[in-house]
């Protein structure tokens, strides 16, 4: 029963304007610790302003956070972080000039002993831990001390959920997370997201893809027009349920293949 399962992230009223641009409006969200959500919606809908006031990325103008009931406020990505929410965005925020174990361990690293001012980083371990998230994610790296530059756009989204999945205990948000992927790329990113949901980790998935949504999460959060129009079950909705509440039309929606 809904009532006995645990909210892992709330939001109540949450509205973001810029200027004049009303972005989001009294956004109303509640999701629970054992469930994948996808969150879809037209271009301009409010879905990344949504996320980016709940990680830090920018502040409210108005409304609540709460994180397992607790009300937040993050200043920063970081010190959303800290509180086990991670978020993969588009553009990756990885190193390009570092290798695999500096990125997953960036601003973290391990260190080995101190002397004074100096440190020395215990690149063994992050090696053999990096080593471990890889594998958890079945993504093969034949040589984890190349630059991530080197790798392809699936390795890299690899690394980035990696990385994620090896600090969010809590949470998991990935913004698009296979849009500049080819279809091998897309399959292996989709098949680490299903590992998560396996492994207990909660995931909110921002998506264009409605194929992929329906076979990734258990709800489908739909924005329109910088408000959550509605949110429907994978289960048991369509597609066409979705195209609907995404343009608002509700009669003679027909299979929209830019979202199928
Ligand atoms: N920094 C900003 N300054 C002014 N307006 C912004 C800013 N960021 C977003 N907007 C506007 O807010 C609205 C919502 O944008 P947002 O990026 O959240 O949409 P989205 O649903 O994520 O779209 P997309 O699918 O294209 O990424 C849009 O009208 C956008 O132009």
């Amino acid at each position: 029963m809904a009532e006995n399962r645990k909210v892992i992230l709330e939001t109540k009223g949450l509205t973001k304007h810029y200027g004049g641009v009303q972005a989001l409006n009294d956004a109303d969200f509640k999701m629970f610790a054992d469930e994948h959500i996808a969150i879809v919606g037209d271009n301009g809908a409010g879905k990344s302003t949504f996320v980016r006031n709940i990680t830090g990325v920018e502040q409210r103008t108005r409304g609540e956070v709460f994180v397992d009931g607790e009300p937040v406020s993050f200043a920063s990505p970081q010190e959303a972080r800290e509180h086990g929410i991670e978020t993969v965005y588009q553009n990756l925020a990885l190193a390009d000039h570092l290798d695999v174990p500096a990125n997953i361990f960036l601003g973290r690293e391990e260190v080995k002993f101190r002397l004074g001012p100096l440190s020395w980083l215990d690149k063994k371990a992050m090696a053999k831990r990096s080593k471990e998230l890889l594998d958890e994610t079945g993504i093969k790296i034949p040589d984890l001390r190349q630059p991530v530059a080197g790798m392809s756009g699936g390795q890299r989204q690899c690394v980035a959920i990696s990385r994620a999945a090896g600090w969010g205990s809590k949470l998991i948000i990935m913004d698009e997370p296979t849009a500049a992927l080819g279809i091998q790329e897309t399959t292996r990113v989709e098949h680490i997201i299903r590992g998560l949901k396996e492994r207990g980790v909660p995931v909110i998935i921002i998506s264009h893809n409605l194929r992929q949504v329906f076979n990734l999460v258990d709800r489908i959060v739909v924005f329109r027009q910088g408000r959550i129009a509605g949110v429907l079950d994978a289960k048991t909705a369509s597609g066409n349920d979705v195209v609907a509440m995404i343009t608002g039309v509700d009669q003679g929606v027909h299979e929209d293949a830019s979202y199928i």
